[in-house]
């Protein structure tokens, strides 16, 4: 089962939508083995609630060597869990480099897993990613119209739907129901939603932005297909640290975001 076909089986077994973020701030903890507990604390308890998990590798990064053993260690345990991992990385550079960072992120441990990434250096620079998901059973996400309020400093003027129509012009190539190219449409653009899910009909939507960016789950029904799939809702924040380091409080909110989601569907 390659990942669309994992996060959509999830979303129809468990009902939820729900992408749980996790994005573990060093600055909330009393070092790093702390941060790493919490996190997969977090994870364990949400993950009835989730349809797949996205850590932010930023935050991975920023505690050097000893964080990419924690996202390793997140990522191990997503998958026993059956939780589908969307890495959050944004990669993009000139092919060569791309071919690596695809190498990286998407096969070997990380086969089956979709990796974030940012069309901004043309779309030939996208091959080697969507190669690689393809024969790895993963999945990229491509950046469509970001949840920042400055996205439209750059993704105006039609940029977003030039993207799109990449995006459909190479899931045309796939058989199936959703394909391995994704779109990172900011749920916080809830007036857009309609019409990149008509614009893309294959590609499986990720919305970013809900919670602590501001976005609510009753605006974001027009994301989904009639049978309540092809989009993923992520909040992280609002997850991780529902209230502060409180786990019980995360399982809450996940509970109740993904309630939220199926309530806006109904
Ligand atoms: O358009 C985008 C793309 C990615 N993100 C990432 O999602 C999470 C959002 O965190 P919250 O705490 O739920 O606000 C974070 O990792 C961003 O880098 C995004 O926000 N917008």
């Amino acid at each position: 089962m390659n990942f669309a076909q994992a996060v959509t089986d999830r979303t129809r077994r468990l009902n939820t939508r729900l992408c749980v973020g996790l994005d573990p701030r060093l600055d909330a903890y009393r070092d790093a083995a702390h941060l790493r507990a919490h996190t997969l604390d977090v994870l364990e308890a949400t993950a009835p609630y989730a349809a797949c998990v996205k850590p932010q590798l930023a935050f991975y990064e920023a505690l050097g060597l000893e964080g990419l053993h924690i996202l390793e260690d997140v990522c191990a345990a997503a998958r026993t869990l059956g939780l589908p991992v969307l890495l959050d990385a944004k990669r993009g550079d000139i092919g060569s480099t791309a071919q690596a960072y695809a190498q990286g992120w998407l096969t070997g441990r990380h086969a089956g897993a979709a990796l974030t990434v940012n069309p901004f250096l043309g779309f030939e620079t996208l091959t080697p990613f969507v190669d690689t998901a393809r024969a790895s059973g993963g999945a990229v996400f491509v950046l469509v119209k970001t949840s920042n309020p400055g996205q439209a400093d750059l993704q105006g003027n039609g940029v977003s739907e030039r993207v799109a129509d990449e995006i459909t012009r190479l899931n045309a190539a796939e058989d199936g129901e959703y394909a391995s190219v994704g779109a990172v449409v900011g749920a916080t653009h809830p007036q857009d939603l309609a019409a990149f899910r008509t614009r893309m009909p294959r590609a499986l939507l990720l919305l970013p932005g809900l919670g602590a960016q501001g976005a609510t789950a009753a605006q974001l029904a027009p994301a989904f297909d009639a049978g309540g799939t092809g989009a993923l809702v992520s909040a992280s924040r609002g997850v991780q640290y529902a209230r502060g380091l409180d786990v019980p409080a995360s399982v809450q909110a996940a509970r109740t975001f993904r309630d939220e989601l199926n309530a806006a569907l109904a």
